[in-house]
């Protein structure tokens, strides 16, 4: 399959790299300097679960671009650009692999090939030009945005994850949709906490840290009902306990954001959260604090415009 990966910073390489070591797999790579230029010169170096070199075709110009598959792999904030640059393209389908809701509307928004959503558990961190370092294997899950539209196509990109020895699932749009929304209780509950205590998920597993999990938890599950996904809220609070579990060691993206004085995506996790549960009449005031609590941080770095609204 021919696949371009817009967005090679961390997941994007990672998933780049594994990709294109499969010989029937043709990768491209949008990235950024120098990135870019270090992938060009000496190849994409893979360090960690397994440690491996891969040439893959790598570009800083997304437009234009043709191939079976675009992985969207850049952060929320930047989805829209990325839309708007592969739509000068032509794909058979889009795929996100982001955190968070709506980038799917996005690119749906911009693009007329089938948009594909997916959610995955791998664990990359981009350490230098050239080098990501493949820190967890996990599973990654794909489906059709829409319920009617590119079944067919999400099994060959299931096929073609597969081929690269990834763990695979594919589900239909209802199961994505609801994988998503347990996504997203994950990480409204992992993220702003951890990020604005400045500890490792693990801290969330006992308390005082675990006494947030669970009313997080509990109103992204009533949020996502409320918006015809069919999560149960005790289920859903189990399930974020046992990522907690399973990523103790990890500091999460949004506490490696906050470090490094760099934008997050609160917008597109507890924003989307509060956003969601306004329209159907919820009341999320845990969501709502976390989120308000992120975004004046963000607004006190000039990350963002103070919100007016
Ligand atoms: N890093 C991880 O282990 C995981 C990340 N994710 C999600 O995947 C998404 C990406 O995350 P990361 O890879 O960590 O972020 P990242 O910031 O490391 O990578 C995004 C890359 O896209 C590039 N980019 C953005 N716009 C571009 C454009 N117009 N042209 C060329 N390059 C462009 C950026 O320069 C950056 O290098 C996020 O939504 C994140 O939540 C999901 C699962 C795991
Ligand atoms: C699941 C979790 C919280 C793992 O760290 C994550 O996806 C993130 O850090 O963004």
């Amino acid at each position: 399959m021919d696949i371009v990966v817009f967005g090679a910073g961390s997941i994007g390489s990672l998933f780049g790299a594994l990709l294109a070591r499969v010989p029937d797999h043709s990768v491209t790579l949008v990235g950024r300097e120098p990135h870019v230029a270090a992938v060009r010169d000496a190849g994409l170096r893979v360090t960690g679960v397994d440690e491996f070199v891969v040439r893959p075709a790598v570009t800083t110009d997304g437009t234009d671009l043709s191939a079976d598959l675009a992985l969207v792999t850049v952060k929320a904030f930047d989805t829209e650009t990325a839309a708007e640059e592969l739509a000068t393209g032509a794909f058979r389908a889009v795929c996100s692999l982001q955190n968070g809701m709506g980038n799917e509307e996005t690119l749906a928004r911009h693009l007329e090939c089938p948009v594909l959503a997916g959610t995955t558990s791998y664990g990359a961190v981009r350490e230098s030009p050239g080098t990501v370092a493949w820190n967890g294997r996990g599973d990654v899950v794909v489906g059709p945005w829409e319920p009617t539209d590119a079944t067919g196509v999400a099994e060959e990109v299931g096929e073609a994850f597969a081929a690269a020895d990834l763990s695979t699932a594919v589900e239909d749009a209802a199961g994505i949709r609801r994988r998503l929304w347990r996504k997203l209780a994950a990480n409204a509950a992992i993220n702003p906490t951890t990020a604005l205590a400045r500890v490792e998920n693990g801290a969330l597993g006992d308390p005082p840290g675990s006494d947030l999990v669970e009313p997080i938890a509990r109103e992204v599950a009533a949020t996502a009902r409320a918006s015809g996904v069919d999560l149960d809220a005790d289920e859903t609070a189990a399930a974020v306990t046992e990522v907690v579990d399973a990523t103790a060691a990890n500091e999460s993206s949004m506490y490696r954001d906050v470090a490094r004085g760099r934008r997050t995506e609160i917008d597109v996790i507890n924003g989307y959260v509060v956003e969601q549960a306004r329209e159907h009449g919820i009341d999320v005031p845990t969501n709502r604090t976390l989120r308000t609590l992120i975004r004046t941080w963000e607004a006190a770095r000039g990350l963002r415009e103070p919100d007016r609204s």
